[in-house]
């Protein structure tokens, strides 16, 4: 049998933390093995390595009388990750569980068994062994790879309905349906495990410690879904682990469950690391918020099929101005600060669009094969054209024109752009001033494609993760993140949510997909072409 494990912090281990919920007999099984396969893999395996993120790599294809399943993880915050290993290059990456920093913590049958409208579903509680493949192309060959813990209710809950008292916060830029995700929190808290107190957090991560609590209920969130924005208001900065942590503690808070984006789940990791810290038997559950779609593992979330949606009214406005006259041009800006989903699929989805830009796919305006040139062609073509350009598209080119590259940022770290929509609109107008009567009109939708309430697909993808979110808590899953991978619900480790951002990879096939919809140059010089695969990294988490 091929064995391998992967773990961290070898001096820290503590063990077991099995995906099943061990016994004391079986945690001093596991103690007792571990006591005995560390030093046979250091015995045996003489070539150890470190890959990029601090994990001790150990691999050999020799037979080795090993447990099946193999947990370790080290007390130290941060690099605290739980690894599982299995037969042909399975890989479970899993999340935290009560479990492991509370042993004796007392569990409850899942309220769920009684309750009528489960009675007819034939395996209503996920199997504890059921895991979901990160990748699913795969050759007779490959290795099984990285897997994560299926979402869903489990037998055994960690809480007792009238012990939880639990909060709900939003944090960053705003989203379609964070109001639906709230109400199917307080629902699914209410409904499926009895839950009566339920806060939200007034304004982002700086309410904790600045605003009083709000109330709710069902009452209280019942018609809210019909409604774009957040009920419970959100921000930008004000992330002070120790006070927010102070306040959770201060108030009994035992569930935390965090809406947001890259930024707001790294906060989620730094709560759940001071939490642990500190011992508290409290659970983090973050609800990942991304309308530019850039979290990274998850197929997507709530709120980005509403924004393309959305952008479709932008883009067939730009459409009709750019029909009505000579020569004209409509051009849209969209969200996107750093990847250009949005971008890309209301390109495809709209048909009307000759010209998409990305922040991912560098261009050039000059010259042979740059834009003026591809406008030219296309106005002598048809003439009329809709540019859509996503705002993170082109800063370096505007940078170099303004002589400046901006360093300012928002409150929570990121980086302030400039109008890239005014600048090229400019750029086109002057460049074509003395060549032809030209007539462009810019449309910025930007905030009214992310104020708008959620449509029908996206709430049920908000549904589906708020509960998800829910079940996982209350069966003592902790620290992690709900995300949907291969249309399977999962939980997923902070750590693999917040060490990188999901873009657009260009040599992917659904750029290409693109590229021939609108027949718009790829704007890679040859030399770009050649080191294209260096340039992108790896392959994105898009499915379509
Ligand atoms: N590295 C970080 N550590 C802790 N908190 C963070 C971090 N990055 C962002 N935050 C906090 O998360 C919240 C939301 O972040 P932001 O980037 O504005 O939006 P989003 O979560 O949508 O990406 C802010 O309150 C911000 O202070
Ligand atoms: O004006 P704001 O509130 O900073 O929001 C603008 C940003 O919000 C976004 O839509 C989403 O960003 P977040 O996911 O960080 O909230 C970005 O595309 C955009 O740059
Ligand atoms: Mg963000």
């Amino acid at each position: 049998m091929t064995f391998s494990v992967i773990f961290h912090c070898m001096d820290l281990f503590r063990f077991p933390s099995s995906s099943r919920r061990s016994t004391q007999s079986e945690t001093d099984h596991h103690h007792h093995q571990l006591g005995f396969l560390i030093p046979r893999i250091s015995r045996k395996y003489r070539s150890l390595s470190f890959d990029s993120g601090l994990r001790l790599i150990v691999s050999d294809n020799q037979s080795f009388e090993s447990p099946k399943r193999l947990v370790m993880s080290s007390s130290v915050p941060n690099s605290d990750r739980k690894i599982v290993t299995g037969p042909a290059g399975y890989i479970l990456e899993d999340v935290p569980h009560f479990s492991d920093d509370f042993p004796d913590h007392p569990t409850y049958p899942n309220p769920l068994q009684d309750n009528a409208a489960y009675s007819v579903v034939k395996q209503y509680f996920v199997d504890e062994d059921d895991t979901v493949p990160q990748k699913i192309v795969v050759h007779p060959d490959s290795p099984r790879g990285t897997h994560f813990r299926r979402a869903g209710p489990r037998q055994r809950v960690y809480f007792e309905s009238d012990d939880v008292l639990a909060c709900i916060v939003t944090c960053g830029g705003l989203c379609p349906g964070l109001n639906t995700v709230i109400r199917e929190i307080v629902c699914g808290l209410s409904y499926m495990y009895g839950v009566k107190r339920i806060l939200g957090i007034d304004g982002g991560y700086r309410g904790f410690y600045a605003r009083n609590t709000i109330h709710l209920d069902l009452k209280t969130v019942n018609d809210i879904h019909r409604s774009g924005g957040t009920i419970l208001g959100t921000s930008r900065g004000g992330h002070n682990t120790t006070k927010i942590v102070d306040s959770i503690q201060d108030r009994g808070i035992n569930q935390v469950y965090i809406i947001g984006g890259d930024g707001s789940q790294k906060g989620a990791a730094a709560i759940f690391e001071e939490i642990r810290k500190r011992k508290l038997k409290v659970a983090v559950a973050g609800i990942p918020k991304t309308i530019d779609n850039d979290i990274p593992i998850i197929d997507r979330s709530f709120g980005f099929d509403t924004a393309v949606e959305e952008a479709q009214r932008a883009i067939n406005a730009a459409h009709v101005e750019a029909t009505s006259f000579e020569n004209g041009i409509g051009l849209v800006k969209l969200m996107g600060r750093y990847s250009g989903f949005i971008a890309m699929h209301a390109t495809l989805a709209s048909r009307d669009v000759d010209c998409c830009l990305i922040p991912e796919s560098p261009f050039f305006l000059e010259g042979s094969g740059g834009l003026f040139e591809f406008i030219d062609k296309r106005l002598k073509e048809s003439g009329h054209m809709v540019i859509v350009i996503a705002e993170g598209a082109g800063q370096d080119l505007l940078s170099e024109s303004m002589k400046e590259s901006t360093t300012l940022k928002d409150a929570s770290g990121n980086k302030l752009l400039q109008d890239i929509g005014l600048w090229i609109s400019q750029r086109i107008k002057d460049h074509f001033a003395k060549k032809m009567t030209l007539t462009l009109k810019y449309i910025d939708p930007t905030y009214m494609i992310r104020a708008v309430p959620s449509n029908a697909s996206d709430n049920v993808c908000c549904t589906l993760l708020a509960q998800s979110a829910v079940h996982g808590v209350m069966a003592g899953y902790n620290g992690f993140t709900v995300g949907l991978v291969n249309g399977r619900h999962t939980y997923i480790p902070f750590n693999r949510i917040t060490e990188k951002q999901n873009k657009v990879v260009i040599t992917d096939r659904m750029w290409a997909r693109l590229l021939s919809s609108t027949n718009q140059p790829s704007f890679m010089k040859q030399a770009d072409k050649i080191h294209s695969n260096q340039l992108v990294g790896e392959p994105g988490t898009m499915k379509w």
